[in-house]
């Protein structure tokens, strides 16, 4: 069995209540969403990955392995795509692992719920992707990782031109159809680059306020790129 793999590096977790975890990244190739904000749009193509085998990526992992190592990262492009791949490596291996994902395709989760320890499920905001009931399906993915025991957050990133209220009914919504809201904190992500909250960065306050009526919220731009790590 083979799939499309972009990269596997070895960096800190930048994003979500793992921040600053070492991790080393599995990132593969191809997307099912196309959101406007991407800031890897080259790996929606799952031409841009190599086709390895679980052997080989298994290899590349022991290489990369630090003193600090926390988890591996399971990104891409959307791995979902590849969950048939991803339950055999987890299966072949010790390491803890976060899934990030699109949420978009809960079938695909089942497969692979009961070997991840962790899951970061983004909620993408329709001004942010074309896909119609998107929030639905993720939903649907949320209670399936909370179902199977997974450390699961919730992510949403955010422009400065969103509505604070608009946030909180989003909130107000989820909590409503979440199983375990009080369990699944959601974090805020600032769309990068960070140069577009210049002036404005006092709005995400009131979007926290907003979605801490119905959430734990914490508030976390990306951290590898302030630090320009990979
Ligand atoms: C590249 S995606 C890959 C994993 C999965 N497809 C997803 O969307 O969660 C990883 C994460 O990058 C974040 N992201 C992508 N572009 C961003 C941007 N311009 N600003 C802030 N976060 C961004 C999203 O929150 C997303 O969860
Ligand atoms: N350091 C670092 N942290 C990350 N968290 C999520 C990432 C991603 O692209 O999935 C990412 C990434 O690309 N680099
Ligand atoms: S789902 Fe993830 S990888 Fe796909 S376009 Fe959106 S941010 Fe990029
Ligand atoms: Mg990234």
């Amino acid at each position: 069995m083979r799939a499309p793999i972009m990269e596997v590096f070895s960096s800190i977790q930048g994003e979500g209540l793992l921040v600053g975890c070492r991790q080393i990244f599995i990132r593969f190739a191809g997307c099912n969403l196309n959101c406007r904000y991407c800031d890897t749009p080259e790996s929606r193509d799952p031409q841009r990955g190599e086709l390895i085998t679980i052997n080989d990526l298994k290899f590349k992992i022991k290489g990369l392995e630090t003193p600090d190592l926390h988890s591996i990262s399971l990104t891409g492009g959307e791995p979902l795509l590849y969950a048939d791949f991803i339950k055999n490596l987890l299966h072949e291996t010790n390491y803890k692992s976060l899934l990030e994902t699109n949420g978009s395709l809960p079938s695909e989760i089942k497969k692979i719920a009961h070997l991840i320890d962790y899951a970061s499920v983004d909620i993408k905001l329709p001004e942010h992707v074309d896909t119609e009931e998107i929030i639905e399906k993720e939903i649907k993915s949320i209670n399936i990782l909370i179902k199977r025991g997974v450390n699961t957050y919730l992510k949403v990133v955010i422009l400065p031109t969103i509505s604070p209220l608009y946030m909180g009914q989003l909130a107000q919504k989820l909590r409503e159809e979440i199983s375990e809201p009080s369990k699944t904190p959601i974090v805020i992500q600032p769309i990068s680059p960070l140069d577009y909250w210049i002036g404005s960065a006092h709005r995400l306050l009131r979007i926290s306020e907003e979605i801490g009526k119905h959430f734990k919220v914490r508030l976390i731009p990306q951290v590898h790129k302030i630090l320009d790590l990979r």
